[in-house]
């Protein structure tokens, strides 16, 4: 059963990430394309196991179905794909990877015009499509031959990513700096994106965890506090200006200071847009998810512009971002983009920002952050994942959604949004939420307040309450 999620359809590599469900999947998106006359498909891999194999798979349905495949037979960041669905203004392509999920899951990433993770609509429609397919109307054609026949292209989008990143870059700023900065690419798909980036600035550049190792070093391939300890330790040790970390398809990063403190994606969203509003006067809205910090409001008051919420799924931040057309756009799971770049996030654009942020402002980022708490004040954000079995998702849905109640928490309840899960509203300007990822198979439980303790009390109230 193909079901696509918050970010892509993620399976486990032999369970359901096989052979015979992605060619399904691949016949499914070619039915549609073919329905709508779109006749090209830009596709591109991570470092997963079966990645690279998978990738000319879903080639060989494509060329099978009489579509041209422009093939980046690289290991590729998904921005630089997503950049390239937009550049080669395709209406369709696909990344194989399972981003920051464990290392026996892959997956498969659709994009649609403009560079931009496909809607909830299309990848619905790309559901129904998949169940009327029988296996033998899966068309193939060899992934040699159709290469032989240029039904498959080889295609490398490298330079023109990077250029379109370092023109968007104030690249003179930072090479007067010479900052020394310690790359993380979790062993994922970063690192030659970055480092070249990074030393055309005149960065002086060094890296940990950089090998291919399918198994991410035993770690999950997503940047926090948790996974990014070396990164931390060695920042101190050998005085790095800087440590940036990616995760495994490099569309999301996190970030430790220059005194190893781990910079949370909120504060990254924080920094970026009180940057671009206060040093460089660009002017417009924000978007973050209902996850996402409330920091980003007062900014926004602040400047006299106004902050978005929409659900989790970086799509739903797109279509608000050009809706709005918003200045920037972002999740607390660590993942944004900017005006004027791809739809979709990119990890390697906005960590040249944050470098070019720190070379502008002359400060590093804990001077700025202390800027910002001074003006806005302090959110903390407490974060909890609860694992779940099928009668305790019931259990769950029925409290959440059917009874629709809510514990009696120590703070007063201003209102509840069934947005996406269950968002509460406290009078005091704090919140918490409770929602199901779509991704893995949990209950994400966060709550914000002017203060860690505050926080994790309203999460042990709503833990308690749903007995989990
Ligand atoms: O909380 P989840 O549903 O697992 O989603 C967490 C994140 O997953 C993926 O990376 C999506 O691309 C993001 O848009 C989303 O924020």
């Amino acid at each position: 059963m193909i079901k696509f999620g918050t970010g892509g359809w993620r399976a486990i590599i032999g369970e359901d990430f096989t052979k015979s469900n992605l060619q399904l999947l691949s016949q499914g998106l070619a039915n549609r394309m073919i329905q709508e006359n779109a006749d090209e498909f830009v596709i591109g891999y991570d470092r997963r196991f079966l990645s690279e194999k998978s990738a000319q798979w879903m080639a060989e349905v494509m060329a099978g179905n009489g579509i041209k495949v422009y093939f980046i037979n690289k290991i590729a960041p998904t921005p630089m794909i997503m950049f390239s669905v937009k550049e080669m203004k395709l209406k369709y392509g696909a990344a194989i990877t399972a981003s920051h999920n464990p290392a026996d899951y892959n997956g498969i990433k659709i994009f649609t015009e403009g560079g931009r993770d496909a809607s909830a609509e299309v990848t619905n429609e790309i559901e129904v499509e998949i169940r009327k397919i029988e296996v033998e109307d899966i068309k193939v054609m060899n992934f040699d031959k159709a290469v032989n026949e240029e039904k498959v292209v080889i295609y490398n989008p490298f330079n023109d990513y990077i250029d379109t990143i370092i023109n968007m870059t104030d690249l003179k700023a930072i090479k007067d700096k010479q900052l020394k900065i310690l790359l993380d690419p979790m062993y994922g798909v970063s690192k030659t994106s970055l480092q070249t980036i990074l030393m055309t600035a005149r960065c002086e550049v060094e890296l940990i965890h950089d090998r291919h190792d399918t198994l991410f070093g035993g770690r999950l391939p997503s940047p926090s506090a948790e996974t990014l300890g070396r990164l931390k330790n060695n920042v101190v040790e050998k005085g790095f200006d800087l440590g940036i970390g990616t995760d495994g398809d490099a569309d999301r990063l996190g970030i430790i200071d220059e005194k190893g403190n781990f910079i949370h994606p909120n504060e990254i969203m924080a920094l970026l847009y009180y940057y671009l509003l206060k040093y460089k006067k660009w002017t417009g809205p924000v978007v973050r998810n209902l996850a996402t910090t409330h920091l980003l409001d007062k900014i926004a008051e602040g400047f006299g512009e106004e902050c978005y919420e929409v659900p989790v799924g970086f799509k739903h931040i797109s279509s608000k971002m050009e809706e709005t057309n918003a200045l920037i756009g972002g999740e607390s799971s660590g993942g944004l983009t900017i005006r004027g770049h791809i739809k979709g996030k990119d990890g390697v654009f906005a960590a040249s920002l944050l470098v070019e942020m720190i070379s502008v402002t002359n400060k590093h980022l804990s001077k700025l952050l202390d800027e910002i708490h001074e003006q806005f004040g302090k959110f903390e954000m407490a974060e909890h994942g609860f694992g779940f079995d099928v009668e305790e998702k019931e259990r769950l849905l029925k409290i959440l959604y059917t009874d629709k109640k809510i514990p009696e928490f120590s703070f007063e309840v201003e209102r509840v949004s069934y947005m996406d899960g269950v968002k509460v509203f406290f009078k005091n300007g704090g919140w918490i939420i409770a929602r199901f990822s779509g991704t893995e198979p949990l209950l994400r439980v966060f709550a914000e307040m002017d203060c860690m303790d505050k926080a994790e009390i309203v999460c042990k109230e709503m833990k308690e309450f749903l007995g989990i």
